[in-house]
């Protein structure tokens, strides 16, 4: 299962959106990006944002922070950027540097710039089932599986991982769809139960961080496995599968690169998109 034959499909509507918007208001969305310091995962995020932005007519622009950045400047600086009505939405690159408290940084961006939905705001509406910005990779994973076609009421679904951008707002998202969910962590592995949690997924989505470790035997004949994991090593990104093994037992799989990386992406934009209607509805109520 390709990335691209749901994110195409995502970047014409947001382009046609971007289109009409402009007709309408005379306005083009703008996405800022700040990064603190320089990170090899970022950096291949860095370009496809560039050139997907382009693709779809979103204005795109980084700041590009050296790692000895202040906390206190790089709050100044969102401060201004909620306040700027040209910018529509930020994101800030993750990690930052070790001297910064990262949940603080995040939860200073304004709720309708918040195009990544890390702010307590968009994830408590997530939470609670009510519209919002909802952080894209989660989006690709659930808009992955439901392009099969299946039917999530009552499904196995195993999750690997539990981060506030991946895991948990996935877990959110598919217990909405009446799915039964099983969030494993690091201590389900440490403990000897990931491989039986594995087993019994009919849906399997991975979001570890650990290259080959999901064993692709493993797997359950028939299953969907939605690979998020990207580690760069070198110049190439590694997903937390091993998927020639895995290729045999299950009926979908996403490959890394190529799967769900590459819809972030598109959900990036359709967010951006979002962002800016969400404050243009803003505007004519005042
Ligand atoms: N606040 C924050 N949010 C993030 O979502 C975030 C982050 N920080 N820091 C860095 C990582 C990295 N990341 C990627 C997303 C897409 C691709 C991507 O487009 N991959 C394509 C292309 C890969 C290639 O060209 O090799 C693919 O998987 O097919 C890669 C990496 C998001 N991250």
């Amino acid at each position: 299962m390709y990335g691209r034959m749901v994110g195409d499909k995502i970047l014409e509507e947001v382009a046609k959106g971007v289109q009409e918007i402009k007709e309408k208001y005379g306005k083009s969305p703008l996405l800022m990006t700040l990064e603190v310091g320089d990170n090899p995962a970022s950096r291949v995020y860095l370009s496809s944002q560039r050139k997907t932005a382009e693709e779809v007519g979103i204005n795109y622009e980084t700041i590009q922070l050296s790692a000895a950045t202040s906390q206190e400047r790089l709050l100044n600086m969102i401060r201004d950027i909620n306040k700027d009505p040209y910018i529509n939405g930020l994101i800030l690159h993750l990690p930052l540097p070790k001297h910064i408290n990262t949940k603080i940084v995040q939860w200073s961006i304004e709720q309708k710039k918040d195009v990544e939905g890390v702010t307590p705001m968009n994830l408590g509406q997530l939470f609670l089932g009510m519209p919002g910005l909802i952080p894209c990779t989660a989006q690709s994973i659930v808009a992955l599986i439901k392009s099969t076609g299946v039917d999530l009421k009552g499904r196995e679904v195993t999750i690997i991982g539990n981060s506030d951008i991946v895991g948990k707002p996935v877990a959110l998202l598919l217990m909405q769809e009446e799915a039964t969910v099983t969030v494993c962590q690091l201590t389900t592995y440490e403990r000897g139960f990931l491989k039986e949690h594995v087993q019994r997924a009919e849906i399997l989505i991975v979001a570890a961080g650990h290259p080959g470790l999901v064993k692709g035997e493993w797997i359950k004949d028939g299953a969907i496995v939605i690979d998020a994991g990207i580690t760069a090593v070198e110049d190439k990104i590694l997903g937390d599968v091993q998927f020639e093994e895995a290729v045999k037992k299950a009926d979908y799989i996403t490959p890394v690169p190529g799967g769900v990386g590459i819809l972030t992406v598109a959900y990036l934009m359709k967010n951006t998109l979002e962002a800016l209607k969400w404050q243009l509805r803003d505007n004519e109520e005042d």
